[in-house]
This record gives structure tokens, sequence and C-alpha cells, in this order.
């Protein structure tokens, strides 16, 4: 677990230095990093062969997002490959950060989504392919932002980095965001720092490398222009038939909707202004007020949205999750929303806290459950470390029958189901429960829940809407006609009216959802990261202790400190021990005759300080981080001396090998020479001997030829004796 505290500033500890300093060192070794974590995953995957998993956590602004950039940086240079496939999982990022990012109070570039993102790695160690998983898009940020705040980036880096040509046909004559319902809300529209024009340039480069076809892009930003002439549109409240309805007063923008969305004017018109309802087997059209047109359009803004960013999830995870030709293992990494707690809460907290209750459930259950379940197995000496179990919270929201999720699901279906009779049937159900809270006198309207960080007050107003997460079928049945196939590829099925009920509501998207995701990560080796926001006010070299120490508690770091430092996180079953570091000890039986417990304490004797903590449990034994280490670092230091030894046999027998080769040519020099000699000498006699002159000159040779001969009999010699 790594406690990760925003620094607010660009600090150099991130560089190819830190990325080699780090690299395959122990957890320990060097000080806390997030290097030192993505590492120690990656040893892990290579290693064991297990799949990996680092959950993210913290509150808005406390430094997720860029510490999830941090572990892909790392793992894309250790990979090492420069692979065009490395390049598109990290150019995935500046497009989901402009689709799904937004300035908000706590965070310039704060993620309205909750994403985990699979890195899978091929037996080698190199990045194969990648998924990712997106959860929850914040849609109400589409249709309104408060102050100060903006919406999607996508929208403002659009408007500033379109050519004047694409403006045109796209209708967005006007630049400037303030034009621009949907984005003038929050009256804040640049950011310091943001290059909304050079971003706009990078999201479409970063298209290209995904393999995004020019179309399919123009396709995207079609919808999005129509977005903003939706938001621009204006209606007029009128009667018909003594009953309120409500008309278009803005042909222009109706008509840009239209031209963009690829629909016929008077249809889009009749079906954002009217709707069919079935009664009796007989569809019949009713007039909408103005109130229920602009609620209409805004819940169809919002599908159309989320269904973008949907699919654009989808179009990169086409890209790049490439089956692989064999099974390989992943390193997964999530980034989701921290806990919320503001002074309006609704359905999105709850169902952001519920994600959050679960991920707690799902480090309690690792860090202190099942580690004292597996000491008490062992029948080790252990005292038990008393924590704070969150189940029951969990089976209160989604888990025991008649759960507040299923109530909610309930009172959505029921037609005569509104806010307030949900409140009451929470009440009934759940009043007597010491984690659920009635509101007060003042907060009669509210309901609460004694989370794990504390209580949070839900207004139940909206929540069945929320839920339903669905639009006028009018609409959704005229845009599967529409004439731009990205559109009618959001909406895919055409839903018969009278069934549109059946669309499963957004409490069961998201429940399904996150099971899926618990499974992924309870199957993988868990890492721990706690993002702490240092102060409210985004300044560096600002530490509020107060602010910090509440995160710290709340996310149970004190328990886990505690348990940390009396627990024993390092154990191996005895078998695995003994094989490991065997060599420590001079001499051992072959592994099948051992008994493997009685050698693994005489490796620990013979290795770690007489006082060391540890424990000898049935079938493993428990250690300390620190004997680990101590253990290892002996380890390799005979591995460095046995390493040595052999080099120098090695180089005594290679010696040898050339030494003998070494004789044998000289041998054939010599036996060459006194071949040549003898047939010299022959030819010299044949000559006659009578010849002083050739006499003469047949002794000079001759000598030559003896003194070269006693220069190969001491070679020879020299090399007997080398070889001696
Ligand atoms: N390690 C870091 N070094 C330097 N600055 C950082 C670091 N981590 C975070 N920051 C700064 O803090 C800002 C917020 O961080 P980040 O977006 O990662 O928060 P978050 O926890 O993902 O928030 P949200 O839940 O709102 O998405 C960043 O834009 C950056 O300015």
């Amino acid at each position: 677990m790594l406690v990760a505290i925003n620094p607010y500033q660009i600090l150099p500890i991130y560089t190819h230095r830190e990325i080699q300093l780090y690299r395959n060192k122990k957890l320990s070794e060097l000080p806390p990093h997030i290097f030192a974590i993505s590492d120690n995953a990656f040893q892990r995957l290579q290693r064991l062969k297990e799949n990996q998993c680092v959950v993210i956590s913290g509150e808005s602004g406390a430094g997720k997002t860029e510490s999830t950039k941090l572990i892909l940086q790392y793992l894309a240079a250790i990979s090492g490959k420069h692979s065009w496939i490395e390049q598109q999982i990290i150019e995935a990022n500046p497009i989901m950060e402009a689709f799904g990012n937004a300035k908000t109070v706590r965070n310039d570039n704060s993620s309205r989504f909750g994403k985990y993102i699979d890195i899978r790695f091929t037996p080698e160690g190199a990045i194969q392919g990648a998924r990712l998983q997106q959860y929850l898009l914040e849609k109400s940020r589409i249709v309104f932002q408060s102050r100060e705040e903006r919406n999607y980036h996508i929208f403002y880096c659009m408007l500033a980095g379109l050519s004047g040509a694409e403006r045109e046909r796209l209708q967005l004559q006007e630049q400037s965001p303030s034009q621009y319902h949907y984005l003038a809300q929050g009256g804040c529209f640049t950011l310091p720092g943001k290059q909304d024009a050079k971003d706009f340039a990078d999201i479409r480069a970063a298209m290209k490398v995904l393999s995004f076809k020019p179309d399919e892009v123009w396709c995207i930003l079609s919808l999005l222009a129509a977005i903003l002439h939706l938001g621009n549109l204006r209606f007029k409240a009128t009667e018909v038939a003594n009953l309120e309805a409500a008309e278009v007063d803005d042909a222009v923008n109706l008509e840009r909707v239209a031209l963009l969305l690829g629909l016929p004017n008077a249809s889009l018109n009749a079906a954002l202004t009217q709707r069919t309802i079935f009664v009796h087997g007989e569809h019949v059209v009713t007039s909408l007020s103005k109130e229920a047109v602009l609620e209409g359009r805004d819940a169809f803004v919002k599908s159309l949205y989320d269904g973008i960013f949907v699919r654009i999830v989808r179009r990169i995870n086409d890209t790049i999750n490439k089956q692989p030709a064999q099974p390989v293992n992943s390193i997964g990494v999530l980034d989701i929303f921290g806990f919320e707690n503001f002074d309006n809460n609704s359905f999105e907290q709850l169902c952001i806290n519920y994600a959050n209750e679960n991920l707690q459930q799902f480090f309690v259950g690792h860090i202190f459950k099942m580690e004292q379940a597996e000491y008490q197995l062992e029948h080790i000496n252990w005292q038990h470390i008393e924590f704070q179990d969150n189940q029951d919270i969990l089976d209160l929201i989604a888990m025991k029958p008649v759960n507040i999720m299923s109530l909610i699901d309930e009172e959505s279906k029921f037609p005569k189901g509104t806010d307030s009779t949900l409140l009451e049937k929470l009440h009934v159900q759940h009043g007597n429960r010491s984690i659920y809270v009635k509101g007060k006198t003042t907060q009669t309207s509210l309901f609460g829940i004694r989370h794990y960080a504390g209580v949070v007050m839900y207004n139940p107003l909206g929540f069945l809407e929320k839920n339903r997460d669905s639009f006028s079928t009018d609409l959704r049945s005229l845009v599967q006609r529409a004439n731009n196939k990205y559109l009618v590829d959001i909406f895919p099925h055409e839903l018969p009216m009278d069934t549109a009920k059946k669309q499963p509501t957004l409490c069961v998207k998201f429940r399904n959802s996150l099971d899926m995701l618990m499974r992924t990560l309870s199957q993988a080796h868990p890492y721990f990261i706690r993002c702490i926001k240092p102060n409210e006010f985004k300044q560096a070299n600002d530490f509020d202790q107060e602010l910090c120490v509440r995160q710290l508690r709340y996310s149970g770091m004190m328990e886990t400190a505690r348990i940390r430092r009396a627990g024993y996180p390092i154990r191996h079953v005895y078998r695995a021990f003994v094989e490991r570091y065997r060599l420590l000890l001079p001499r051992t039986p072959p592994l099948e005759q051992c008994d493997c417990r009685l050698l693994s304490r005489q490796i620990c004797e013979s290795v770690l300080p007489a006082n060391a903590d540890r424990q000898f449990g049935r079938i493993k034994l428990f250690l300390r981080d620190e004997d680990d280490a101590l253990l290892e670092a002996e380890r390799s230091r005979r591995m460095l001396k046995c390493i040595v030894t052999i080099q120098r046999g090695f180089r005594r027998v290679l010696f040898r090998r050339y030494l003998a080769k070494y004789r044998q040519a000289v041998l054939t020099v010599q036996r060459h020479w006194r071949g040549r000699v003898q047939r010299l000498r022959y030819r010299t006699m044949q000559r006659g001997f009578h010849r002083l002159g050739a006499c003469i000159a047949a002794q000079q040779l001759s000598s030559r030829f003896s003194m070269i001969r006693s220069r190969m009999i001491k070679l020879q010699a020299l090399s007997r004796g080398y070889l001696a």
C-alpha cells in the first residue's frame, strides 16, 4: 500500500533515472514511490504468472488520475518495446480525458467517470494489449454546470480548434463558448495553462493513432455540435384545447439540429414537443408543457452524450484489446471516484459511495479478514486486531433482500411511484437500523446512511427519474431512422413503445458492472494507492493537517498501519521456501527426502538474527518484510559467489582446450618443416657434395632449420608447462 500526497507541483521524481532506479528492486529497498508499486506488480506478474491489480482511491483532486498515468508510463518504459500497441494505449488517455473530464471547483481536470484499465503482457514482459472499462459518466454535467465549473473539455477544445470551414459545416458560427447555453451556465470558459485549440489537435492526432476513421470523427463532431444547438433551442409555452403545450420558437436551431442528426425537421419538432402513449392498445398523442419539453430535451442530450462516450470507449477497445494467441497475465489499474459528501447528495452520490463501500470491503477483506483468518488457520500466535467491517452497509444498500437499491428499482417501475413514496418505503423498511439515518426535523425529506467514511444525507428528489435512465420513446424511435449512422448505432435496439419500461435501470446496470469489477479484482493480487489531498486550494507547499488526518482515518489507514506493523506480510509454503533458499545452507539432502519445515527453520536460524520476529505455521512460514529482504540479499550474495566460481572453472577449461589445440598446431607445423628439411637435404646431396659452395649453402640452410626446430621445441615445452 502506498500513501501518495498530491504535491500540486511538478517534482523531478518521475524521470528516466527513477525508472532505472526502481527497476527490479524489492518494495522496501528504496523510499516509497509509485514506480516501486508498479515494478513490484510487474515482477510478481512475471515471477508467479498471476494477475495483478492496483486500486487507486481518494477524493476528487487527490491525484488518482495522475497516479494512473504514472503507472502506465512506468509499465510502458520497462516493457521496453516502444511498440505501436503501447503508443495506442497511451494515446487513449487524451481522448478519454477530453470526453470524460471537466473543470470542477475541486479539480481543473476532474475525471467524471470511473475507469479500469487492464494491461496485458506477453510471457516475455512486453505489452500485448489492454482493455478499458468505464463506470458511470456524470451525465447531468452535459446540460448543467455549477458556478465556476465547465462542461466536458471536448466542447471547448472543439470550438477553439475547428477550422473556419469546419465550423461553417457544423453551423457553429459562434466560436465563443459563452454563446452556447450548455457551456455558459458555470460562467467559466478558459482555464489557466490549458490550451484548448492545441488540445483539440492532440485529440484528433490521438484518434488517428487509435484508427478512428475520418468520417467517424466527423459524425462525432456533428453530434457534439447538434448537442450545442439543442441547448440553444428556444421553446414557447402555448395552449392546445385548454391544456398546457409548447412549440419550437427557433426555426434556425431546429433546422441545424435536424441537419446534423440526419432527421426530418417536422418529425424532430413533433418528437420534442409531444408524447405518444399507449392506452388500451392504441397510440394516443399528447402535448407537453414547456417545462416537460425542456426536461425531455435534456434527458435526450444526456443519453446521447453518454452513448457517444460509451461508443468511443468501445471503439478504443476494438483497437487495443487484441485477443492474445496464448493466455497472458495482466496488471489492472482502477481509477475510480472517491467517496462524496456534498451539501445536496443525489442518486449519483449514492452510486459512487456504494462503489466506494465495495472497494473498502475488498480492502478490508484483503488486509484484515483474509490475513487474520490465515493466521488462525495456521495456528500462529496472533493478537486479533479490531477493524471496521462495512459488510452491513453493503447489505443495506444492495445485498440483503429489500435493500435500498431494490426499493428504488421497484418504485421506478411502479407507475404511481414518486420520490416521496420512495422515501416513505425506505423509512418503513430500514428506519430502525443503526446505519440508516432518518432526516431530523429540518431535513425530513432526506434519508441518510452511516457510511464507513461518515454519515451522508441523500435527497431522494429525482432518484426515480435518474434511475429509469431513459428519454422519450418518441425521440428514441425517431433517431432510429436518422441518417447519421453513428447516432443509429448509439441507440441500437428499437424497442416497441410499450416495452420501454423493461430497459435495465441504472441501479441494475451499475451493480452489474460493479459486480464484474469486484470479481476481476478478487482474482488478482492487489496493491492499494491511497491518494491524499493536502489542501482544498490546489496549492503547493500547503499541508492542512486536519484534512489529511481525516482522509487517512476514514480510509482505515490507522488500522492498516497497526496490522502492517504487527503482521507478517511475507509468507512461504515450506517446500517453496526450501527450494528458493536451500543454497544458504552448506549441504542439504535432495528435496524429496527433506523435512521442509525443519529445513526452513534451519535456514532462518543460519541467516536471520536470533531475535527476528517470524512464525512457523502448519504449512507456511510467516516473515516480516525486513527479514525477507535479508534472506533475499543473502541469497543474491551466495548466487553471485557461485556464479563467479563457476565462471572461473569454466575459464580454466576453456584455456586448457585452447592450449591443447595450440600444441596440436605446433606439432603439425614441425612435421611439415621436418619433411621440407629432409627433402632439401636430399636434393642437395643429389646435386653433388663435391661442390663446396653448394655444401656451405646446405649447411647454412640446415643450421637455420635447426634454429627454427629448437624454437619449436621450446614452445612445446612451454605449452606442456601450461598444461601441467
Ligand atoms: N504526482 C503529482 N505531481 C504533480 N501534480 C499532481 C500529481 N498528482 C496530482 N497532481 C495535480 O493535481 C491535479 C488533480 O489530480 P488528479 O486529476 O489526478 O486528481 P483525481 O484524484 O483524479 O481527481 P478526480 O477524482 O476529480 O478526477 C492534477 O491536475 C495535477 O495538477
